[in-house]
């Protein structure tokens, strides 16, 4: 084969033009990012192993080396990891793999400060090496075969791959140091960085002594970070840790550390983001807890072994009673790890829940991000559901911050018997929602769902402490049982006459037949004209909007009610003017024109604007004389 050109993908393209001419500080972290990624070619390497015993018979011992040449100002990483194929090469060091790229393509700015700070969201793994290099020569050999193929590429627009030689499996990385990067070439600093960042890293990393005779140095302390003793572990250690094993760049905004014995055996080391990853919504709902065997790692992408509400957990869970030589297939159904997922699950909410007596502020900013997460736990588990609806906090009308439902309850009004709430997705519209004055006339607090999530699990969890959860869209809502909160600077509204009113619901009722489910005289209604609520028996407004936002909606969609409100002006007009007049045509565009206008306070397209258009001109034109 002869060399081949390759162009990097566009947003490599862009990301390695960043890199190499606006990430001034912190360039040291190259060395973690490709020493990280040496871990986990070996890692990869001793899982495959462990049914392929021949691929490391030859070279057991699994390793990075650090080399340096001052002539020549080269840096070289060598390990015996897993190595890469030629086509592996050209799809991992010529393109961003990860799952977020399209969005990372999406919002680079051009702007380099704030194109930074995403990087640092995203990582640069291999491709930091350009901080510190103006060249870098890939050569690897994927274990189990013979050809090794050369990478190279000085950052450009483009790479190069040719064919190679090296002896035994595994990657070898030369970068070609800048001259203002050359203090990456002197031991000292070399041996400080890999104590800063790859001590924790479970295989050595060794420092090739330059000089003949001289003996090489191991960096790091080479064991496992979860198998020590916490007392010997440092806040930067974890952190560091973090970093690894979470690709992450925040600081944990928990660490948690455990190891439990007795009838089974496992260690976590446990971290939550202080902030959230950004495929935290992703569809998948993935987690990337890895999970080890006896130091040994198996797989991140274990569904058994946390619920995916949990997803946003980071770290290692390392079992004693797994046996090594488990597939992926076998974790399935698999009695062990069942028992250690519910512990987990239980440590996991047990010490948030310590954290959220302990430091509320700091629980208000864990809830912030990953709140609406935790509570697909509500419904999800039947275990646990009941402890995460005690930890979750709502917003609510008359709260300034979020609300416990303990709390709520607490505030609850004489006459009371229900915890109500509205639910939808945008905070300001839920607090102008009209279904509200009526709640808020009479002084009744009610909790504003923002979160898809709460809709699902509210139809799994009919009450809290004995107090039954009722939406303020659906149904009669209870109100008449509650008094007033009497305003004594206000005077009592005035109604429709009750013969007024039932003329004009029954000239609604036929004109609008066939769109609405009945028309009603609105208790919940103080300042607007007109609400649609769903019927006491049929699915909530927002739930069946979700539902079809997600395409899981296949009934016939529900017909909703109109209420009137009594006490609007336009509203008694429209009253007296039906018991005097009867039918006009008139009054069946009002009824129109109001259903329409309900619909649109929902944040519902209207069903036909060139119609209501024209009524709503219509209308205004009759009411103004010239
Ligand atoms: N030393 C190596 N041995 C084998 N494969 C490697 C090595 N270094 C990199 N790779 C491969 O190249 C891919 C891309 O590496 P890169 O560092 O850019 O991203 P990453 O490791 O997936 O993510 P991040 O570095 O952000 O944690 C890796 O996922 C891995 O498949």
């Amino acid at each position: 084969m002869t060399e081949q050109t390759h162009e990097f993908q566009a947003e490599v393209a862009k990301l390695l033009d960043i890199v190499a001419h606006s990430l001034y500080s912190e360039k040291e972290i190259f060395l973690r990012e490709l020493v990280s990624n040496s871990s986990d070619a070996c890692d990869r390497l001793r899982y495959a192993a462990l049914t392929k015993p021949d691929l490391i018979k030859e070279d057991p011992e699994f390793k990075v080396i650090l080399s340096v040449d001052q002539k020549a100002k080269t840096l070289t990483i060598t390990d015996n990891g897993i190595g890469m194929t030629e086509q592996e090469m050209i799809e991992n060091l010529g393109t961003i793999a990860r799952s977020g790229t399209s969005r990372f393509s999406e919002e680079l700015t051009g702007d380099s400060t704030k194109d930074i700070n995403l990087i640092g969201q995203f990582g640069v793994g291999f491709y930091s090496s350009f901080m510190v290099a103006d060249k870098v020569t890939v050569v690897s050999r994927k274990a189990g075969e013979k050809a090794a193929t050369v990478w190279s590429s000085n950052g450009g627009g483009s790479f190069e791959i040719a064919e190679g030689t090296r002896e035994g499996r595994g990657t070898t990385i030369t970068l070609h140091m800048r001259k203002e990067a050359k203090e990456f070439l002197e031991p000292l600093r070399l041996r400080n960085i890999v104590k800063t960042y790859a001590d924790h890293i479970a295989l050595p990393v060794i420092l090739k002594a330059e000089k003949e005779g001289d003996e090489d140095e191991v960096l790091n302390t080479a064991s496992a970070l979860w198998t020590r003793q916490k007392s010997e572990i440092s806040a930067e250690q974890y952190t560091e840790f973090y970093h690894h094993v979470g690709q992450a760049y925040d600081s944990p905004w928990m660490t948690l550390h455990s190891k439990v014995e007795g009838r089974i055996e496992y260690t976590m080391l446990l971290f939550i983001p202080e902030q959230p990853p950004f495929d935290l919504f992703s569809p998948e709902r993935k987690s990337k807890l890895k999970l080890y065997v006896k130091r040994v790692f198996i797989t991140d992408d274990c569904e058994e072994l946390i619920p995916a509400y949990l997803r946003f957990l980071r770290g290692v869970v390392d079992s004693e009673d797994l046996p090594l030589n488990v597939s992926r297939e076998m974790l399935q159904n698999n009695p062990v790890l069942h028992k250690i997922r519910s512990g987990l699950v239980k440590k996991v909410i047990g010490e948030i829940e310590k954290k959220a007596k302990k430091d509320p502020e700091s629980f208000a900013s864990f809830w912030d991000n990953f709140g609406a997460v935790l509570k697909e736990g509500i419904y999800e588990d039947t275990d646990n559901g009941e402890r995460i609806l005690k930890l979750a906090q709502f917003r609510s009308t008359k709260a300034d911050n979020r609300t416990y439902l303990a709390d709520y309850v607490e505030r609850m009004k004489e006459g009371q018997d229900a915890i109500y709430y509205i639910t939808g997705d945008d905070i300001d519209a839920l607090k102008s929602s009209p279904q509200l004055e009526g709640f808020a006339a009479k002084g009744i607090e009610v909790l504003l769902l923002e979160d898809a999530v709460d809709n699902f699990w509210l139809s799994r969890i009919t009450e809290y402490e004995g107090k039954s959860f009722k939406s303020v869209t659906r149904g009669t809502a209870g109100l008449e049982n509650l008094a007033d909160e009497k305003d004594p600077s206000k005077e009592p509204e005035t109604k429709a006459e009750s013969a007024e009113m039932d003329s004009l619901i029954a000239l609604f009722k036929q004109a609008l037949e066939g769109k609405v489910k009945d028309v009603k005289e609105s208790l919940r209604l103080t300042d607007s004209p007109v609400c649609l609520v769903a019927d006491d028996g049929d699915m909530d407004i927002h739930l069946e909007k979700v539902l079809k936002a997600h395409k899981q909606f296949g009934g016939a969609e529900s017909m909703r009610i109109l209420e009137l409100n009594p006490t609007h002006m336009l509203i008694k007009k429209l009253a007296a003017n039906a018991k005097t007049n009867g039918t006009s045509e008139a009054l069946e565009d009002a009824a129109l024109l109001l259903l329409d206008q309900a619909h649109i306070v929902e944040g519902d397209p209207v069903s036909d604007p060139v119609a209501f258009s024209k009524r709503m001109a219509d209308f205004m034109a009759s009411g103004i004389s010239a």
